[in-house]
């Protein structure tokens, strides 16, 4: 049976780093009043940190942590949640997964312009071409709420935005 939730659908917003979550994210949460919730930014104001990764130089998420934080406005609902990965979450939590998906030479372009060198680069450009998320979320969520989207150009980003606000007005006529 589905949840009830009163603050409405909760997205998520996934895909690798550098296609696009926070600014898709960020602006489908100032159209549409929904919360947004950056996992990256939460770890980071939180600690929620389990050691180090050496070789990738950045903490390792808690993500039992990350989900005892946010599990009561999850439960609420009415939240848009960017994480660059999407397996550790409860099932339950997601009405819609989004999988953000950018070519190759835009992707290493953005992540070039973040500062990303050698094996992180390389990695995560890996990422995107074997479509590593997009399959995680096909493992994890059903078939019917994973969208993959094109997060290329700007007329991208629109189209985008514009077809998930239709999506929220629909799910808030049925529920
Ligand atoms: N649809 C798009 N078209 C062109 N550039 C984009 C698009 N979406 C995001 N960008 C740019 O790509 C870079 C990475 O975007 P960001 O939202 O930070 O990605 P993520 O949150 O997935 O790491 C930023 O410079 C952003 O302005």
């Amino acid at each position: 049976m589905e949840n009830i939730k009163p603050g409405g659908p909760n997205i998520l917003i996934t895909g690798t780093p550098g296609t696009g979550k926070s600014t898709l994210g960020l602006e489908l949460s100032q159209r549409t009043g929904l919360k947004y919730v950056n996992v990256g930014e939460l770890a980071k104001q939180e600690q929620l940190y389990e050691g180090y990764d050496e070789v990738y130089q950045c903490p390792i998420l808690n993500e039992d942590q990350v989900i005892d934080e946010l599990e009561d406005q999850m439960s609420n609902g009415g939240n848009i949640v960017d994480y660059h990965g999407c397996e550790f979450f409860p099932e339950r939590w997601y009405d819609i997964v989004f999988v953000l998906r950018t070519d190759n030479a835009a992707l290493y372009e953005r992540l070039e312009h973040r500062g990303y060198t050698g094996k992180k680069l390389d990695d995560n450009i890996q990422c995107e071409i074997f479509q590593t998320i997009l399959e995680e979320a096909r493992n994890s969520y059903k078939h019917e709420i994973v969208h993959e989207l094109p997060s290329n150009t700007p007329e991208d980003l629109e189209d985008n935005l514009d077809k998930i606000i239709a999506w929220i007005e629909h799910w808030k006529s049925t529920h």
